[in-house]
């Protein structure tokens, strides 16, 4: 490793913000080293733009201290290392696509060729047209062209497939994928469970401006326990199976409950001694989503 890229990516030191009233973030740590892909993932106001605001530099903090690239995030210099998909652009819609693509490459040293990053944006039918009369998916395509085309070190994504049906999701996730196998360092924030699973080798899940969990993928699904029991069982009350189960992380759905437990086979082993007849029994290994909620529910 050398000296340049041994320096983290990102740091944020007992970070608060607040917009008046509201916390917005609530002394945040966090060090994301260069070539990791980090999601941040929550529910709607959990903070997720606002912390990426912050390493951008476009907001100040209230308290603590955010490095961007080992330094203070407004440094010109620094944003020339930067690659950056907003929800909202605001770039000029008259402009073609090509137009705008090699535009944005003059504001950095080092810039792809403005065809490569057309290409890598999957948008090389599109290059003559202006963006007012593109889809919206592909205005998406043109505003991660932008985020690419000044080669960038650090590549920021905020909820990039916000919007996209399946197919042009998946199409999407390849692009951000090649981006992964070059090394780039990737920070995205995304509502999208799935999505932070099939491209982020990082989560950090945020919720109400406090970070509950930060691992990757399969250490997020462990940390609500191992297995998810399902099953039915008529003459059982949501009450007595907590007890039982010795858990409160128990739903009941229709006529179903759903459980997640460490100890899978020691909860069905006390229903069996206790004759509770179950039916339509299943164990599986929970997934990201039955992770995520037990983790924001739980706060
Ligand atoms: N400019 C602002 N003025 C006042 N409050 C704000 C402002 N921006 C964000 N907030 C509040 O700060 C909190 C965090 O918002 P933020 O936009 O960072 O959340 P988020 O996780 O990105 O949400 P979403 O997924 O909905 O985009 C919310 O309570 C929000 O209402």
């Amino acid at each position: 490793m050398n000296a340049q890229s041994s320096i983290p990516a990102v740091t944020l030191q007992h970070v608060t913000k607040n917009y008046g009233q509201v916390q917005a973030l609530k002394d945040i740590n966090l060090t994301i080293q260069q070539g990791e892909v980090v999601a941040f993932l929550g529910p709607n106001g959990a903070g997720k733009s606002t912390s990426i605001s912050l390493m951008l530099g476009t907001r100040r903090p209230s308290s603590g201290q955010v490095e961007l690239l080992g330094e203070d995030p407004r440094i010109a210099n620094h944003r020339k290392r930067i690659g950056v998909m907003l929800q909202e652009s605001g770039v000029p819609e008259t402009l073609k696509v090509r137009e705008l693509v090699e535009l944005f490459g003059r504001f950095h040293d080092q810039p792809m060729d403005t065809r490569a990053a057309i290409k890598m944006a999957g948008l090389e039918e599109k290059a003559n047209s202006r963006l007012a009369r593109l889809s919206g998916g592909q205005k998406q395509r043109v505003y991660f062209a932008l985020a690419l085309v000044g080669n960038p070190d650090v590549i920021f994504l905020d909820e990039p497939t916000t919007g996209l049906d399946v197919e042009a999701r998946r199409n999407f996730w390849d692009q951000i994928n090649d981006q992964v196998s070059m090394g780039k360092t990737i920070i995205l924030t995304t509502h999208n469970l799935e999505e932070a699973d099939a491209l982020a080798n990082r989560i950090v899940v945020i919720n109400k401006g406090e970070i509950i969990a930060d691992g990757t993928p399969g250490e997020i699904k462990r940390h609500v326990g191992g297995k998810q029991i399902r099953f039915r069982a008529p003459g059982l009350n949501l009450l007595d199976l907590q007890q039982i189960a010795q858990t409160d992380k128990v739903q009941h759905i229709g006529e179903t409950f759903e459980l997640f437990s460490m100890q899978p086979e020691q909860i069905l082993s006390r229903l069996f001694k206790q004759d509770i007849e179950l039916s339509d029994l299943e164990v599986v290994g929970a997934g990201l989503e039955e992770a995520f909620l037990a983790l924001t529910s739980a706060k």
